[in-house]
């Protein structure tokens, strides 16, 4: 039993725009901190935001799941469709959202409970209650998440004591166990090791074919590696949006060249 309830039989088309950002902006009370914001993010892609400290990119992702709305002084206009829904439209159910738009973060984050549970437990929330089928997930979302060979023996201890990388392949395994359409990442690998960022993004890249994943990264390196767009974010826009190759062999706009040939940042 699968807890996702989307159609086998429909084929995606790998074009389809998951999220359709128009004009766009986002205020923290006096903040201006999102301007006019028009971006098409293509399922199952992996798009990259870029951009120096404080030019949005954490905001901007939030926005696509509605966490920003958390911060009491938040006020947004325009408009963001996912899946061609108006997700900023208070008529829109949050709790659908949180379902299909999984979230890993900056640091691992994993509950202080048993690998097991950290990853039963968003079945569980959605009522899977057989036993099982909750072993399959956990099984299934561990292996999609390159960690099942390093835990399977550990899934009684307690997520606290595996290493940092495998927290958040495990985090990640968390979030696969829900079976979301959309990934967010905020800097998944900032506080890795190199081999353990190397594990993540080759997991990232792996992840693609069945996800769409939007990836807040300060390492530009990486968003050249593991993209396929990229977006370079400054002062609150988007400078320019493109094919990852295109953006870092020939960007359009000097400011986007500046950044990338660390001129400043
Ligand atoms: N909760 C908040 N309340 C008020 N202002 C905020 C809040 N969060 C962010 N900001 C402001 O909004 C702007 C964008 O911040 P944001 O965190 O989105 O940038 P960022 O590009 O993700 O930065 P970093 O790379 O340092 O994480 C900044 O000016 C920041 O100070």
């Amino acid at each position: 039993m699968s807890i996702k309830e989307t159609d086998q039989n429909n084929t995606p088309n790998p074009k389809n725009i998951v999220y359709d950002t128009q004009d766009l902006n986002l205020w923290y009370g006096e903040t201006h901190a999102l301007k006019n914001i028009n971006l098409s993010i293509n399922e199952k892609e992996i798009t990259a935001i870029i951009g120096p400290s404080g030019c949005g990119k954490s905001t901007y992702l939030k926005t696509l799941n509605r966490m920003v709305e958390m911060v009491p002084s938040v006020r947004t206009s325009g408009d963001i469709k996912y899946n061609g829904k108006s997700i900023l439209d208070r008529s829109f159910k949050v709790e659908d959202l949180r379902t299909r738009v999984g979230m890993v973060f900056q640091k691992p984050n994993p509950f202080p409970k048993s690998v097991y549970e950290n990853v039963a437990y968003g079945p569980k929330i959605h009522g899977i209650r057989d036993k099982k089928t909750l072993d399959e997930i956990v099984e299934k979302s561990l292996k999609d998440a390159f960690i099942w060979d390093e835990v399977k023996d550990r899934l009684k201890e307690n997520a606290y004591g595996l290493s940092g990388g495998q927290q958040q392949r495990l985090c990640i395994a968390r979030t696969l166990a829900i079976e979301p359409d959309v990934i967010l990442m905020d800097e998944p690998t900032s506080a890795l090791d190199p081999i353990s960022t190397l594990k993540v993004e080759e997991l990232v890249q792996n992840l693609k074919e069945n996800y769409s994943i939007i990836i807040v990264t300060h390492n530009m390196q990486q968003a050249a590696r593991i993209s396929d767009k990229t977006a370079f974010f400054l002062n609150g826009e988007v400078v320019e949006f493109d094919e990852t190759e295109t953006l870092f062999s020939n960007p359009s706009d000097k400011r986007t060249e500046d950044y990338i040939t660390g001129r400043f940042g």
